[in-house]
């Protein structure tokens, strides 16, 4: 067998169990662990590709071991198991390579239980997968149950099954022009999107010179509607008050030809030196970038001073499951209500730079109500002198792209 894949079969093996032991993303334990390998890009790809097919299916996955063998398992038999029916049911890969390399993840007194199981399995296989649409949407598509009920709440029971389906699909990668540093020779493999000039999706391999050279951001189109309502003018005078690493920041610049007077601040001090990074690379080297806490009372210096200002909070990610495997783990209501605590008090303390007549863009990559129009309208109802002009939710499900929230907010 090629040692090469079983290395990338430990190596997901290694990155699930680290994740289940603590709070490290998935992605960064992937790259991690394939470094320290020095796995080549094919072996990375089928690492990635085990450890997220394994995260987006994990109850699913667990309902199909319990069906195939009563009473406990341990924790790495489990991820073992996990690790065998993704190749199986949900990558399609050859069944004897597949069983094979997984027996061998196995310590040997447990190598007779492992194969058993899956050889049951694949005996089993058309009965399991004639089952799986039958089952309920919390172990169909591997989400928390409360998770499902508050979208289908939300969103109605035929958007909401949408947008679990939507969730466990591989993401596009995606890339904007910076007008800034035009690009010489457009790269292969970059088809232009409909209805949103400047931005490719990415068909091929990355362009990395072009990255480098910050002709190119990778980010998500569902991120421009923030830019879009704020539209940002030369000379204007601009806060983007959560700003690292800095994405809407070089927008922002881009979209007045490098003409905005920009603040850049965030919470983390240590983020700071990459959002300059990153300004400096797209083109936008003389942006004032600070530390500031906008949980604090606005500082002085900065009350009313803003033409425009920008707040792209922190929030519970429930747009981007599609990208963030973890997210949907690692979330729960009480969180969900501590974050639309903390952006409520962000959102107060923040309108208080714009200056009469200025106008603010609240953005979330969440689509949870909660942190996005609800929270909006709870602000207005206490400041009167604030009109909502416009908003824009972005399903994931409908605009198939990462969903987002923007509002724009009017100061009288
Ligand atoms: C959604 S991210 C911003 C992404 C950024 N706008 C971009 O496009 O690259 C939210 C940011 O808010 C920052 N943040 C969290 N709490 C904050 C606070 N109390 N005051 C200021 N920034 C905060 C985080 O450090 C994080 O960088």
């Amino acid at each position: 067998m090629n040692s090469n894949l079983s290395n990338s079969r430990q190596a997901a093996l290694a990155c699930l169990t680290r994740w289940h032991e603590g709070r490290a993303f998935a992605e960064t334990l992937v790259d991690r662990e394939c470094s320290r390998l020095s796995l080549s890009p094919a072996d990375r790809h089928l690492v990635q590709a085990l450890v997220f097919g394994v995260l987006r299916n994990q109850s699913w996955l667990d309902h199909v071991i319990g069906t195939l063998r009563q009473g406990r398992l341990d924790m790495n038999v489990r991820l073992i198991l996990q690790l065998g029916l993704c190749q199986l049911f949900l990558l399609g890969m050859a069944d004897h390579a597949a069983v094979y390399e997984t027996v061998n993840l196995a310590p040997s007194r447990l190598r007779g239980l492992v194969n058993a199981i899956l050889r049951n399995a694949l005996r089993k296989e058309k009965a399991i997968l004639a089952e799986r649409e039958k089952l309920p949407l919390h172990i169909l598509y591997s989400t928390p149950r409360w998770l499902v009920e508050k979208w289908t709440a939300q969103f109605g029971p035929e958007a909401a099954r949408k947008l679990l389906q939507w969730n466990n699909t591989t993401p596009r990668l995606y890339v904007r022009a910076n007008s800034l540093i035009p690009l010489n020779d457009p790269p292969e493999g970059l088809v232009p999107l409909g209805g949103a000039p400047g931005w490719f999706s990415v068909e091929g391999l990355l362009p990395l010179k072009d990255v480098n050279s910050g002709a190119l951001y990778v980010a998500d189109p569902s991120t421009r509607y923030a830019i879009d309502l704020l539209a940002p003018q030369p000379d204007e005078e601009i806060l983007d008050a959560c700003a690292a690493p800095g994405g809407k920041s070089a927008a922002i610049i881009a979209a007045t030809g490098g003409k905005a007077r920009l603040t850049a601040t965030d919470l983390h001090e240590h983020r700071l030196p990459v959002l300059r990074e990153n300004l400096a690379r797209y083109g936008s080297p003389s942006v004032a970038t600070a530390q500031a806490d906008w949980t604090q009372p606005c500082p002085p210096q900065w009350e009313k001073r803003f033409d425009a200002v920008l707040l792209d909070v922190p929030c519970s990610n429930t747009g981007v499951i599609q990208r963030r495997v973890d997210v949907r783990w690692r979330l729960n209501p009480e969180e969900i209500r501590r974050l639309a605590a903390l952006q409520r008090t962000i959102l107060e303390n923040a309108s208080r730079a714009v200056r009469p007549g200025g106008r603010l863009v609240y953005s979330t990559c969440s689509i949870d109500a909660e942190e996005d129009g609800l929270l909006v309208r709870e602000f207005l109802k206490d400041h009167p002198e604030w009109t909502l002009k416009e908003e824009k939710l972005v399903l994931p499900q409908e605009e198939k792209s990462d969903g987002a929230y923007a509002a724009l907010l009017i100061c009288a």
